[in-house]
């Protein structure tokens, strides 16, 4: 089943040289029960599109498409439902969250404030309750009655996911939660999102990352971005072992690998960059980095064909392969 479901989604952001297109017909649902990866280069518009779901503010502008959570449209929420959504159904852990908590109260004095905002009493229950689940996430209790600044980085990071988690939000949205953590501490933040879902605290999770190796680990599907556009999306193990478009194949290419000394062997790159979003161009957005671009691609823009059982890609190269 669908918790949630986006169609067409298009937010850019208003600059006075004209509209960002950082999101641009973007459609993809998350099931309960699993683990969604999105994964693209930094720019690609991964925090643009999570957070466009409940932190919406300018310049950031809904220019089309829906993203229906539990029956409702989250871009039609006025400020009184988002508030009530936000770490209750919907919960963002997000980029440099681990900064972001208050550094002037104690770790109990922000989960207070934060669950009497919607609607918690007993300030003890509340306490008890992050005790217990500090102690789940094998955190002394005692980091309750501590500040943000008295906490390692991996110690804040797991604080942040257990305040972000304590009202067991149904969907639970992770962006870039592991690239400033030590790959120990990165293991510990993965097996503890697998544990937030076998414990039944999150229904799903959308895990946003630019390294897809981390994805191989945690998602059940994966959707890879490519400058505002999807460029390929299906299951985690079928996307990483036979990528359907250039761009994830290359993606893939580039992932460093244990053994290979580049001294010997050259680490496989993206050639180029990243195309501007103020004008981005009529066809494959990819064309101008594409090692296989064709005529077609550049004025046409690619659609989404089905490559596999559940796996879709946005390449021409795909009809041209069929054709022959
Ligand atoms: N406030 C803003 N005003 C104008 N453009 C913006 C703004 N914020 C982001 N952008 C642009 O939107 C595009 C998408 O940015 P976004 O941060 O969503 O990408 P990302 O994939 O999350 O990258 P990263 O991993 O580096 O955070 C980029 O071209 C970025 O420059």
């Amino acid at each position: 089943m669908s918790l949630l479901s986006v169609k067409n989604l298009k937010i850019y952001y208003k600059t006075p040289v004209g509209f960002v297109k950082a999101v641009d017909g973007v459609s993809f649902d998350v099931k309960e029960g699993e683990v969604f990866g999105i994964a693209g280069e930094s720019g690609c518009g991964k925090s643009t599109l999570v957070n466009s779901l409940i932190l919406r503010k300018p310049p950031m502008t809904h220019m089309g498409g829906e993203a229906i959570f539990k029956g409702k449209d989250l871009m039609k929420l006025d400020k009184e439902e988002e508030r009530k959504i936000k770490y209750t159904e919907l919960s963002i852990i997000p980029q440099y969250a681990m900064n972001a908590l208050n550094p002037t109260k104690k770790i109990k004095d922000i989960v207070w404030d934060l669950a009497r905002e919607h609607g918690a009493e007993d300030r003890k229950e509340v306490e008890k309750l992050l005790r217990e689940r500090l102690r789940m996430v094998k955190l002394s209790e005692k980091v309750a009655d501590m500040y943000p600044i008295e906490l390692s980085g991996g110690m804040r990071q797991r604080t942040t996911m257990v305040v972000s988690t304590l009202m067991n939000p149904d969907l639970l949205i992770a962006d870039e939660i592991t690239s400033a953590l030590d790959v120990t501490t990165q293991r510990v933040v993965l097996e503890l999102l697998h544990y937030f879902m076998r414990e039944g605290i999150v229904k799903a999770i959308i895990f946003v990352t630019h390294d897809l190796s981390l994805l191989d680990k945690i998602a059940d599907r994966v959707m890879i971005l490519y400058a505002g556009k999807v460029a390929e999306i299906g299951p985690t193990e079928e996307v990483i072992n036979s990528p359907a478009h250039p761009y994830t194949s290359l993606l893939i290419e580039s992932l460093p690998r244990i053994g290979v000394h580049y001294n010997q062997t050259k680490l496989k790159g993206i050639p180029g960059y990243p195309i501007s979003l103020l004008n981005p161009p009529a066809g494959c957005r990819f064309y101008p980095r594409c090692p296989y671009s064709m005529d077609v691609c550049q004025n046409t823009e690619p659609k989404m064909v089905s490559v596999g059982d559940n796996h879709l890609a946005a390449c021409h190269l795909l009809g041209v392969r069929r054709n022959e």
